[in-house]
């Protein structure tokens, strides 16, 4: 089932400026219902700004753009902080908790600005907390654990909504290689539940956990590879090689 749909995006900043940039030029793209994508491209690829796109904090110059059948270039203001907790989950490199809240109430942050019953969300919590192994984290603070612990509530945070998909920027940038392969992991187990994940990531190894890479250069999709059947190690030297091909404009290999 087509999750969604973009067509033609294109995003200009700064338009008929001197610093004008076409930051994303011919975007088209399908996510299906269950999708897990890492989205590659170097540094200035556009990778961020067709996330932000997606997270409708940013708006595109032209093209179309719909998720599970709203228009996101239709959408008023005033509805989309409403329509972003409701139907997208956040993951970030730097997590973006709170410090003055507990670790649960960074959690149940989304879900009281939807002004869901407290009883609600306790149920909601225990089944997450256990499956992300933070139930014991989630009285203390997010300045009193660690790194990938941190992670695993911003995770807990982003699953709580039920969102029809969760946007990862750079999840493990921030964390070492163990905490990395763990979040990971978590990613293909919730992904196989049927949440939908599209992760940016620079990391081809984080990029091998993913069923399907989608490689922007240019503002365009460049390329694409599938999982398919291929071992994670087949899989991340194909992501290798093709990253290397791009970074290096050697496009015979590609196709
Ligand atoms: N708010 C903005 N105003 C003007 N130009 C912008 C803005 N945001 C991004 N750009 C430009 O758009 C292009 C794409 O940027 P984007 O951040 O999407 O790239 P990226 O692939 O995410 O890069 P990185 O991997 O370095 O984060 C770049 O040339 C960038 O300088």
């Amino acid at each position: 089932m087509n999750l969604l749909k973009i067509n033609h995006l294109q995003k200009v900043f700064n338009e008929n400026q001197p610093n004008q940039v076409e930051a994303l030029k011919d975007i088209s793209l399908n996510v299906e219902k269950g999708d897990f994508i890492a989205i590659m491209g170097e540094s200035g690829a556009g990778k961020s700004t067709l996330l932000n796109i997606i997270a409708t904090l940013e708006k595109a110059t032209s093209g179309q753009i719909v998720l599970n059948g709203t228009d996101l270039m239709t959408l008023k203001e005033k509805k989309r902080a409403q329509f972003r907790r409701e139907h997208l989950g956040f993951i970030f490199q730097q997590f973006n908790l709170l410090d003055t809240l507990t670790n649960k109430d960074n959690i149940f942050l989304p879900l009281v600005l939807s002004k869901v019953k407290y009883s609600e969300m306790e149920k909601r919590i225990t089944p997450i907390a256990q499956q992300l192994g933070i139930t014991k984290l989630l009285d203390r603070y997010p300045y009193e654990i660690s790194g990938g612990q941190k992670q695993r509530i911003a995770v807990a945070r982003a699953l709580i909504t039920n969102p029809e998909l969760i946007l990862a920027d750079e999840p493990t940038g921030a964390l070492d290689s163990s905490n990395s392969e763990r979040l990971l992991r978590l990613f293909q187990t919730i992904n196989q539940n049927g949440q939908t994940i599209m992760m940016v990531t620079h990391s081809a190894l984080a990029a091998s956990y993913s069923k399907k890479v989608i490689f922007i250069k240019d503002g365009i999709v460049f390329h694409e590879l599938n999982h398919g059947q291929n071992s994670e190690n087949q899989f991340l030297s194909q992501i290798s090689q093709a990253a290397l091909a791009i970074q290096e404009g050697d496009y015979n290999d590609l196709h």
